[in-house]
C-alpha cells in the first residue's frame, strides 16, 4: 500500500475561539506532505476537499482510500497536481504526461489508473495534489506557467508585490469545481493576499513553497474580527474554512499554491476585509 490518508472534520468559527496553539495546528495545519516514497492525503470535511502529495522514488500508484468507498480514486472526483520538485511523469490509463517543475496537470473524473513517476529517483518529482468531488468528466489538461492567466497584484511599497498564476481556472481548464494556482512573491515582498478575504461559498487550502531555509511564514486565519495565527514552514499546507480569512506574512519572500472548491467557479467573488478592520 502506498496511499495513506488522515481525516479532518469541519468546524465553525465559534469553535476556534477557545483553541490553543496545539488545537489550531491539529485541526488546520497539514505537515506530512512531500514524504519520499509515499502518497499522503488529508481528507477534509470542508467541501470534501483533499490535499496531498506524491513523491515517487519507485513508481507510485494512486489507490482509492477508504472514505471514498469507490473502486478507483477518481470514480467521483477530479484532481489538480502541481509539481514542485524535479521533473516527473504521471501515467493515466496508459498515457504519459511529463510534468516539469511548476507545471500543473488537471485530471478529470473517470480516469482509472494513475501512476506517479520521477525521471531521476535521486532528484524526485514532488507532486502537490488537490482533489474535489466531481459530477462529470472533463478532459485531462497540462498547464505550464506560460499558459497561466497572470494577475500582477500589490506593490513593493506595501510589501506584497506578487504574481498570481491562475493555472487550473475557467478559460484555461474546464473543471467541475476545482480551481488552483501558484502565487509568487517578489524579492522584498512578504505579505500575500492583502487585503484578506473570505468566500463563504468555497473553502481553500494554501501550500507554501520556495521558502528559504531558516525562514518561516506566519499564516493568519479566522473571521476578520477574530483572527488567529499559525507559524508554518516550507512545504506545509493549511486548511482555510469558508468563513476564514487566509493570508500570511513571511520572514522572506516565498511562493504558495492555492486550491479551492465549493459553490461556484468565480475567482473574483471574494468578500474583502479592510486591513484597518482586522482584529
Ligand atoms: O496572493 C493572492 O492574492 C492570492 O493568491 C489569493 C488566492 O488566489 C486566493 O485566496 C483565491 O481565493
Ligand atoms: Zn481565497
Amino acid at each position: 500500500m502506498s496511499t495513506f490518508y488522515e481525516t479532518r472534520y469541519a468546524s465553525g468559527p465559534k469553535a476556534i475561539k477557545n483553541h490553543d496553539t496545539t488545537q489550531l495546528r491539529e485541526e488546520f495545519l497539514i505537515s506530512n506532505l512531500m514524504e519520499e516514497g509515499k502518497i499522503n492525503f488529508t481528507y477534509t470535511h470542508f467541501d470534501r476537499y483533499m490535499a496531498g502529495s506524491a513523491v515517487p522514488i519507485e513508481p507510485l500508484e494512486l489507490e482509492p482510500i477508504d472514505p471514498l468507498k469507490a473502486d478507483y480514486f477518481l470514480e467521483r472526483r477530479e484532481m489538480g497536481i502541481i509539481n514542485v520538485g524535479d521533473s516527473g511523469e504521471i501515467e493515466i490509463d496508459g498515457n504519459a504526461y511529463k510534468l516539469a517543475h511548476k507545471e500543473a496537470l488537471y485530471i478529470g473524473q473517470g480516469n482509472k489508473k494513475v501512476i506517479f513517476k520521477s525521471d531521476d529517483k535521486k532528484k524526485p518529482a514532488k507532486f502537490y495534489i488537490n482533489s474535489a468531488p466531481a459530477h462529470t468528466q472533463h478532459p485531462i489538461k497540462k498547464v505550464s506557467l506560460e499558459d497561466a492567466n497572470k494577475l500582477d497584484l500589490g506593490s513593493l511599497e506595501t510589501s506584497n508585490d506578487r504574481i498570481v498564476n491562475q493555472m487550473i481556472i475557467g478559460g484555461i481548464v474546464t473543471t467541475c469545481q476545482l480551481q488552483m494556482g501558484l502565487t509568487e512573491l517578489k524579492t522584498g515582498s512578504i505579505w500575500n493576499t492583502m487585503p484578506p478575504h473570505t468566500h463563504d461559498r468555497r473553502m481553500e487550502i494554501y501550500f507554501y513553497l520556495d521558502l528559504p531555509e531558516d525562514q518561516s511564514i506566519c499564516h493568519f486565519m479566522g473571521e476578520p474580527q477574530e483572527t488567529r495565527h499559525v507559524w508554518m514552514q516550507n512545504h506545509e499546507a493549511i486548511i482555510s474554512p469558508p468563513w476564514s480569512i487566509h493570508a500570511g506574512a513571511g520572514t522572506s519572500n516565498y511562493s504558495f499554491i492555492w486550491g479551492m472548491a465549493g459553490e461556484n467557479l468565480d475567482y473574483t467573488d471574494m468578500d474583502k476585509a479592510k486591513v484597518t478592520d482586522l482584529k
